[in-house]
């Protein structure tokens, strides 16, 4: 089974506009609301791939209920945790021109309901794939997604985390089997501007030594590098058409590259895949379909 943790789930709502002015009012051309959140995004992605995924993670209030109801699908399993107070934010998404993201803090997690993730975690055995994926709210430790992976300590499980700076260097040292952050993330992680492929290799290398096996450099439009286990460079570029919407691509991606590996145990498929799904997502309005996935990967 392969299960995913969204700790802090979204409505990501996206408002488009010709232009957005500071300290006036603006008026949208056009609004769409999705269901997100990291994980939640690769389990709609993995299903997407005919893959079954277990979402786990915290919902709270009116649109916690509308996220769990909204994802449900035959190939979702949703076994989330509902929060006694609050409400599971909605994260904003300006289209003005330029992409303007305002992610959320979400509503406070008690000591007592992560005892109640923990003990859901217990569930995960041999053979089986975690992906903990995306930010905490800032009322949490951040040393949560360690205290889950000590959980799983000393089973075989697959592990896949898409968080960024002390949340993801702090779960290096259980040698997750991939990580995948972007050009900015892996800059703010070491404190340097990063640009030239070189430099992405080179650091990507350092996060090997805290750990990593394989690690995948999302590149946005410019594509993806993947250093593998074996330290070989891989690369991949995009495919040319109109860009919709890339909220989610990462997640995509990470999907893609999951489902992509499970099926044949080869990597340069694994980032193939896995590049098809971020450029599906980026092409349409919300994630990748199946649909898109298959004529893409025609392309690719
Ligand atoms: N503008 C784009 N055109 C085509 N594909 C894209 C575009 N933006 C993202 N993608 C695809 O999605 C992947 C992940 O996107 P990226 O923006 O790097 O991730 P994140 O959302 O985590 O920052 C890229 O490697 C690429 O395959
Ligand atoms: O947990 P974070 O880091 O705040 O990110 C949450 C956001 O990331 C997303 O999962 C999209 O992530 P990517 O664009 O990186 O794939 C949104 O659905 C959500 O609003």
């Amino acid at each position: 089974m392969i299960y995913t943790v969204t700790l802090n789930p979204s409505i990501d709502y996206i408002v488009r506009l010709d232009s957005l002015v500071p300290g006036i009012t603006n008026r949208t051309t056009a609004e769409e609301y999705y269901y997100g959140g990291k994980g939640i995004n690769v389990s709609c992605v993995l299903a997407e791939l005919d893959l079954e995924s277990t979402a786990f993670g915290f919902v709270a209030g009116f649109t916690g209920d509308a996220i769990e109801k909204g994802i449900r699908n035959d190939r979702i399993i949703t076994d989330f945790i509902k929060l006694e107070s609050g409400i599971s934010r909605i994260n904003i998404k300006i289209k003005a021109g330029v992409e303007t993201e305002i992610n959320c803090q979400g509503p406070h997690i008690s000591e007592g309901e992560l005892e109640r993730l923990f003990s859901k975690i217990d569930r995960i055995s041999d053979g089986d794939t975690i992906v903990i994926a995306g930010n905490i709210p800032n009322t949490m430790p951040d040393d949560v997604y360690e205290r889950i992976l000590e959980r799983i300590k000393g089973k075989d499980v697959r592990i896949v985390v898409d968080a960024t700076k002390k949340l993801l260097l702090n779960a290096l040292k259980y040698k997750p089997f991939l990580i995948k952050p972007n050009r900015q993330e892996l800059s703010e992680m070491f404190g340097v501007e990063i640009n030239t492929e070189d430099d992405i290799e080179k650091y990507a290398k350092e996060l090997q030594k805290l750990g990593a096996k394989n690690v995948l450099i999302s590149l946005g439009g410019d594509g993806a590098m993947l250093i593998d286990e074996f330290g070989k460079r891989h690369k991949a570029g995009v495919l040319k058409e109109k860009v919709i919407n890339t909220v989610g691509s990462g997640d995509s991606m990470v999907a893609g590259f999951v489902a992509g590996y499970e099926k044949t145990k080869s990597y340069p498929y694994a980032l193939k895949l896995g590049s098809v799904c971020g450029n599906a997502t980026a092409f349409l309005d919300g994630l990748a379909t199946k649909e898109k996935i298959n004529e893409l990967l025609a392309k690719f």
